[in-house]
């Protein structure tokens, strides 16, 4: 059987556990055949670790995106998009494709930055990319903004801001309580329309996590790329970076990525899952 193709649209992230190169990673451990449409490229300043991010040229992404929408993705996921002008192309780009799988990652602050991107990229998102998402991943913060709820500190927090961007358009919406909810277990909150699903893991370390919100899409995509039900393909990618982040890595003294590959390599997390 001839292996699903799977698009991201995303920046690269050079310290490489989080952006394109985590989501090429957690293609490539779920067996799909990944490929890239780059929109920025992410550097870090190697005494302070800032980050710096650098757009590629539009005409440049329309190329990538002409490219890769030729070879007939199977699904595509969304990431770091950067500008109005960028999310407006995904969308066109997924629109142009006939996939049918459109999984929209809600980047708007890369990790131990509380700086929004850009402001105007959440409308943005909200207008060009909720309507078409076949599953939307935003993080605590990032649900906030999208349900225009603010700060969110529970799960019925969860909860109504999860109807809220469902009302947006998005079939299926995940809210990752993750790293930022106060709990003993990292829950995550996932609602489809119809009902409301809890899934939960322990919680582990959360020193070495970057790259967590990537991998959780990517791995989201892959799954529903190779058949499995929106709630099944969250509830997998749960497992599989719930893995990488157990088993999350120092690099340097201001950084450290999941291990992309420690589900397949090292061991299997369980996740709970009740109806709330
Ligand atoms: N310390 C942790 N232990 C276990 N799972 C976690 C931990 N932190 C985050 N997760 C899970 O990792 C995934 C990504 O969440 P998160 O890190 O909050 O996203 P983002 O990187 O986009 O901010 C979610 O499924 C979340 O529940
Ligand atoms: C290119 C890129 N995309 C996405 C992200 C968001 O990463 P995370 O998976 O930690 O939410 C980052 C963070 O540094 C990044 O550099
Ligand atoms: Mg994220």
């Amino acid at each position: 059987m001839s292996l699903k193709k799977v698009l991201t649209i995303a920046g690269s992230d050079t310290s490489a556990g989080a952006g394109m190169q985590a989501d090429l990673k957690t293609f490539q451990e779920h067996d799909t055949y990944g490929m890239v449409a780059l929109a920025a490229i992410v550097t870090m300043d190697p005494k302070t670790w800032s980050h710096n991010v650098t757009p590629l040229p539009l005409d440049l992404l329309d190329e990538q995106l002409n490219t890769a929408i030729s070879i007939g993705p199977d699904a595509i996921k969304t990431g770091m998009l950067g500008s109005e002008e960028v999310i407006k192309r995904a969308r066109q780009a997924y629109d142009e494709s006939g996939s049918e799988i459109f999984v929209v990652d809600p980047v708007m602050v890369c990790k131990g930055d509380d700086e929004v991107l850009n402001p105007g990229n959440t409308d943005a998102m909200i207008k060009e990319l909720l309507p078409k998402a076949t599953v939307v991943t935003p993080n605590l913060f990032e649900a906030g903004q999208l349900s225009g709820l603010g700060k969110l500190t529970s799960i019925e927090d969860m909860k109504k801001a999860a109807e809220k961007i469902h009302d947006l358009g998005a079939e299926n919406v995940v809210i990752k309580g993750g790293k930022a909810l106060e709990s003993d277990k990292a829950f995550d909150l996932f609602y489809d329309g119809k009902k409301h699903v809890l899934l939960s893991t322990d919680k582990f370390q959360s020193s070495y996590n970057h790259g967590a919100g990537c991998t959780f899409a990517a791995a989201t995509t892959a799954n529903l790329a190779n058949g499995q039900s929106p709630e099944e393909a969250i509830k997998n990618a749960k497992a599989f970076v719930a893995s990488a982040i157990k088993n999350g890595w120092k690099m340097n003294e201001f950084v450290g990525p999941v291990d992309h590959g420690a589900s397949n390599r090292i061991e299997k997390i369980e996740v709970f899952t009740e109806e709330i």
